[in-house]
């Protein structure tokens, strides 16, 4: 097992991303098998399969928040992680949620709010957010890392059909720019040219408590 960001023990990544044969165990039963796929700058892959394929363990274990039991996970570069989780203080308004992202990153404020059309609601304390807006608040943060991969967790849940028009638009943006994107959706996504990873339910595969 190994994750390292630009390899110092050997290994070495042709791609931004480079994911070799990632194995993970959610207690006893096997979720991800063998898992491998790459990306390169300006690509964007969907990450598809059923509920409980494995695909949110897929990103958490990419973005070093799980350790896989086998495989390797080499990266080239920083990382942005949109999960099902939107993250925002709901004392705080729109804009003092995104203060630390802006500290820390080198995405425009003003830009991200205005691609995301949330300009108007920048002073607005998070907890009179609508659903939708605040999951273009937390879209907004990853815009804001300044991250060249991205990996985004169903990013168009409870958005309408317009903001999933500027999501495509501002995931095009960021690949013209170089960026890459790894998207979790159980809906068709305005990606332009994507290449797909499907992942098969390993939910009939026997826990080994029962082997
Ligand atoms: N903390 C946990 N402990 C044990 N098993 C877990 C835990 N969290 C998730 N799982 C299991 O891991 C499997 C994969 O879950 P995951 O959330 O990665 O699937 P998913 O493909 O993202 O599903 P969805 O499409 O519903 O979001 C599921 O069978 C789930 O029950």
């Amino acid at each position: 097992m190994n994750i390292s960001a630009q390899t110092g023990d050997g290994l070495t990544a042709q791609h931004l991303l480079d994911v070799r044969d990632l194995t993970v165990f959610r207690g006893d039963r096997l979720v991800l098998d063998g898992v491998s796929l790459h990306l390169d700058a300006g690509e964007a892959m969907i990450l598809t399969g059923p509920n409980g394929a494995g695909k949110s363990t897929l990103l958490r274990t990419i973005a070093g928040l799980r350790t896989p039991d086998s495989g390797t996970v080499i990266r080239k570069t920083e990382l942005a992680w949109l999960g099902h989780q939107d993250a925002l203080k709901p004392g705080l308004t729109l804009s003092q949620n995104l203060a630390l992202a802006v500290k820390l990153g080198s995405g425009s404020l003003e830009e991200a709010l205005d691609a995301l059309d949330l300009t108007t609601l920048a002073d607005l304390p998070a907890r009179l957010l609508s659903s939708g807006q605040k999951r273009r608040a937390a879209f907004a943060r990853v815009m804001l890392s300044g991250a060249p991969l991205w990996l985004l967790d169903e990013p168009s849940v409870g958005l309408d059909v317009a903001s999933i028009d500027r999501l495509g638009a501002v995931m095009a943006t960021h690949r013209q720019k170089g960026g890459a994107m790894i998207v979790t959706t159980h809906v068709p996504l305005p990606l332009g040219e994507a290449r797909s990873h499907e992942l098969p339910s390993l939910a009939n595969v026997e826990p080994l408590w029962l082997s």
